[in-house]
């Protein structure tokens, strides 16, 4: 079954799989969402079924939660929880800083607020995802729908103002229909191409009426775990200035493909 696993996916597994021994019994832990994210969620459920390991899990979405419960994740509210010890979360770039642009998958709010409230998070990556400096991925900004298009404007004005390089900005879709997240709102997508000042940036853009949340988390993430096709994997530890490489069997986890 690993041998069906395309080369992208090989690597957010073993990123996926070296965080999860993060995980220690009586966590309360972050849950994040996208295709990396359930990687992780599949490797905890399994560490749950096989090893007894005993944590519970704050989902940061809809189908992070539902996936947890799938895989036998204990799972807990936010409110439940009221402060994690850890926060696992994928991301669409990551720079030196380890600062990161999230909400491709569209779930940047509930993101957002699980790993700030999180002793510490990490980030779980393909090698793709570092980037000398953000912005090639659009910039998710979460909008409420009433006036959208009047915020959009606001974001435009906003851009040229602070002289960003690209301007433009796209209502994401799902299919016909707008893109709605888990609160009910819409997702702009802003095509910046580079940003200078990121922490300008995210705190500008949240003071724009309608805005509910960017996808700029700066000063959020304290480690990433990088992840390659052929097994290995970095731990990157901003904290610490430490780096550590090790190699991943991926043998170790057939269970994980044969259940799933
Ligand atoms: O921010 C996110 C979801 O809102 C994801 O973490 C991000 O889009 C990365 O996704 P993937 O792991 O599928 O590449």
């Amino acid at each position: 079954m690993t041998g069906e696993l395309s080369p992208i996916d090989k690597a957010k597994f073993v990123a996926a799989r070296r965080a999860a021994d993060f995980v220690e019994d009586g966590m309360k832990v972050g849950l994040g969402t996208g295709s990396t994210a359930a990687w992780l969620v599949r490797c905890l459920g399994e560490m749950v079924r096989e090893d007894g390991l005993r944590f519970r899990g704050v989902p940061t979405s809809t189908r992070t939660a539902e996936l947890a419960r799938e895989v036998g994740i204990e799972v807990i509210s936010l409110d439940e929880a009221k402060w994690l010890d850890l926060t696992i979360d994928g991301a669409d770039e990551f720079d030196a800083e380890l600062n990161l642009i999230k909400g491709g998958g569209g779930a940047l709010l509930q993101e957002k607020i699980v790993a700030t409230a999180s002793d510490q998070m990490i980030v779980i990556a393909d090698a793709a995802k570092e980037v000398a400096r953000l912005g090639a991925f659009p910039l998710p900004v979460e909008v409420i729908p009433f006036g959208w298009q009047t915020s959009q404007a606001l974001i435009e004005e906003l851009l040229i103002s602070m002289d960003v390089m690209g301007r433009n900005s796209s209502l994401r879709m799902n299919g016909d229909a707008p893109f709605v997240t888990d609160e009910g709102n819409h997702i702009l997508d802003l095509h910046l191409g580079r940003i200078g000042d990121a922490r300008q940036l995210a705190m500008i853009l949240n003071q724009v009426p309608g805005v509910v949340e960017n996808g700029l988390f700066v000063d959020i993430c304290d480690k990433v775990v990088i992840g390659y096709a052929d097994g290995r994997v970095e731990t990157r530890d901003i904290n610490e200035g430490t780096v550590t490489e090790d190699r991943l069997d991926f043998v170790e986890s057939e269970n994980l493909f044969r259940d799933l």
